[in-house]
Parts: structure tokens; sequence; C-alpha cells
């Protein structure tokens, strides 16, 4: 395989950490909430100026940036979520996997099927992308027990991070414990080509550096600590799995592994970003995933996660090749039966 080699096993560090949050006591949201627009002002006797209330957004749209909003999720809903999801169903996951963009044929291999449309899952968003179906779909791969969202959250549909997270924590809730997020991504490394797949060794989080965490705002604690650590997001074990699974598919050739990062999109990048990103060390780039995981490793869920190279990334400015979302969708058909066989060998070995 390409590629960097794994290093040894980081489980201890994932495992336990949230069952302990898990079992503690809601901590009071309301005090650590950050000021609003014209709260604090009016000292010395000037009063507080308050705003007009803004008009409401679009019914799927959360109002954007605003960390008092992420109440709106808190544990209990998240629960409730949870809960109705698990008296619909009998099949208890232990895998989740977002399927990305092209990919959600996955879903369609799962063996007694409970499938659930996003609109009717109470709380949750819906998807508008094509290429995402945007629907729940619980079943058995391998014999494993196992959730697929067909279809994921962006943050250029309108979406918050901790919005488009959510679903990770519901996850959790289920009584998941590995998360699989799979995406499609752009090739940056030029021995990367289109069909590739890139097994992700670590991110940079580009949206975090501004800020712009689904941690923001108060944080529960029995969802996970306030400051996680992301130094081993990608579990290297699961890491090490997958690479044994390669090896014995016989496709060490189009297998790599790297480094992702996640633009806010939703235009792709200009040459000279795309220029930028190669110099810093990013192998792939894409839309999505980082925040996923960053929810999930917060939660205590064992990560793992691969992007399809869908495009190569043109750094050129005399060429006619442009990035486009057709592509993407079908180099994820194209790939389909690969990453179906790769995806359910992983999960046997890892959960089987
Ligand atoms: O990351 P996923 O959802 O696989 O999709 C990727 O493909 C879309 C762009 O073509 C964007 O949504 C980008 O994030
Ligand atoms: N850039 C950003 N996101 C993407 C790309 C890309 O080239 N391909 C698929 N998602």
């Amino acid at each position: 395989m390409n590629g960097t080699s794994a290093t040894a096993s980081a489980s201890a560090h994932v495992n336990g950490r949230a069952n302990g949050h898990l079992n503690r006591k809601a901590n009071g949201h309301a005090h650590a909430h950050a000021l609003g627009e014209g709260e604090g002002e009016g000292q010395a006797g000037a009063p507080a100026r308050r705003k007009a209330p803004p008009s409401p957004p679009p019914p799927h749209v959360a109002a954007h940036d605003e960390a008092d909003e992420q109440s709106s999720y808190t544990f209990e809903i998240v629960d409730e979520v949870a809960n109705f999801l698990l008296s619909r169903t009998v099949v208890r996951p232990t895998v989740g996997i977002i399927c990305g963009t092209g990919l959600g044929s996955l879903a369609e291999k799962l063996e007694d099927k409970a499938i659930f449309k996003y609109e009717d899952i109470p709380h949750f968003p819906v998807s508008s992308v094509e290429g995402h179906a945007g629907q729940l779909v619980f079943g058995r791969l391998e014999g494993v027990s196992v959730v697929c969202m067909q279809g994921r959250f962006h943050y250029y549909e309108g979406y918050p991070l901790w919005k488009c997270c959510m679903p990770v924590r519901v996850m959790k809730l289920l009584g998941v414990k590995y998360f699989i997020a799979t995406n499609a991504a752009g090739g940056l490394n030029e021995r990367y080509k289109v069909g590739d797949i890139m097994i992700l060794r670590d991110h940079v989080n580009f949206m975090g550096f501004a800020g712009n965490n689904p941690l923001r705002g108060a944080n529960d604690d029995r969802f996970g600590p306030r400051f996680p650590p992301m130094s081993k997001a990608y579990d290297p074990e699961l890491i090490d799995v997958a690479k044994s699974v390669v090896k014995d598919m016989n496709i060490g050739d189009i297998v790599h592994e790297g480094v992702y990062t996640c633009l806010g999109g939703p235009c792709y990048e200009t040459q000279a970003e795309l220029r930028l990103l190669k110099l810093l060390g990013i192998d792939a780039v894409g839309m999505s995933t980082v925040h996923e995981i960053v929810t999930a490793v917060h939660c205590g869920l064992r990560c793992f996660a691969f992007s399809l190279i869908s495009n190569e990334c043109v750094t050129e400015y005399n060429t006619e090749a442009e990035a486009n979302h057709e592509e993407v969708m079908d180099t994820g058909k194209m790939r389909a039966p690969i990453l179906q066989a790769l995806v359910a060998e992983f999960i046997k070995r890892v959960d089987g």
C-alpha cells in the first residue's frame, strides 16, 4: 500500500472516555452562553441597545454561528431522536457509517433493512444535495448491525456545523462504537488518480482554525469533555485493520494514506487555493467529514474514514479541466463495488 505506515494502538483514549461522561449529570447550559449582539452594551448608565429580532430563517436553516442555539439540540433531544429510532427497529447498530457523495449504494447492501427518511425523524435536518438520498438505513452487513446515513449535511447547505453533526451524536446514543465517514474528495497529491482511495491518517481543520467548530458553545459532559484531544482522531488500530483488508483484496496500488481537509464550499477551489493547500501538506480536499470526526471523537466513538478521489485538483491555469459534481458522483458509482467490498470486510474484521 502507498503512504505512511500505521503506528501502535491508541484505542484506550477513545474507549471509556465517553462512557464515563455519558453517566454524568447535565451541566448548566445557560451559564456558558456567549453574549448575543446587543448584550453586554449599555455600561455606565447608558441603556443597552437591543436590535430588532431578525426575520426567521428558511425552515431547514438555523440562524448561523449562534452557539446559543446549539442548546436546541440538548442531550435530551438527541436521546429522544435515538429512542424514536430504537423503538421502530430491532437492529442495534454497533457501526455507524456516513455515505459520501455517490457512495450511498453501500446502504443498499444491508440485509433486513429498516429505512427512515430524514424528514420523518423528529428534529432531524434534511438533505438538499444531489447524490445524498436523505435517509437513515439500519440493517446487517456481514452479520454486523449497522446504521448508514445515506446523505450527510454540509455547512454550505446552510446548516451550522453542530447541526451537520447531530446525527453522529444520535449514533452514539443508538449504541454505535465504531464510526466510519466516507467522502468524495479532490486529489491534490500528485500520485493520486481519479478512482483511488485515501485512508484518512489525519486532517487539517481549517474551519476550526477560525473558531468554526461543531463543539463551539456550551459543552455537555454527557457527550464528552470540553477540550477533547484530536491527536489520534483516526484510530490507528482501525487504520491497520483497513490496511490488512486492502492487502488481502490486492488493491494496494489504488489505496493511499493521507491528510484530508474540509473547506466550507460550495464552490470548488481556485488554482491558487489548491497550490496553497498542497504546500501545506494536504493530500485531498472536500467539504465534509472533519467536523463529523471531531464530534465523533468528542463522544468517544472510534473513528475511521476514507476519501474516494473523485476528481483531480488542477493547479495549472492553461487547462480545460474543471471540477464538477457530475464527475464526483460518477466516480462514486464507478468505484461502488470495490468500496462496498472494502467496507463489508473491514466491518467484519472490526466487529464480526
Ligand atoms: O464530502 P461529500 O459529502 O462526499 O461530498 C463532496 O462532494 C461534493 C462536491 O462535489 C461536496 O459535498 C463534497 O463535500
Ligand atoms: N474540492 C472540494 N470538494 C470536493 C472536491 C474538490 O475538488 N471534489 C469532491 N468534493
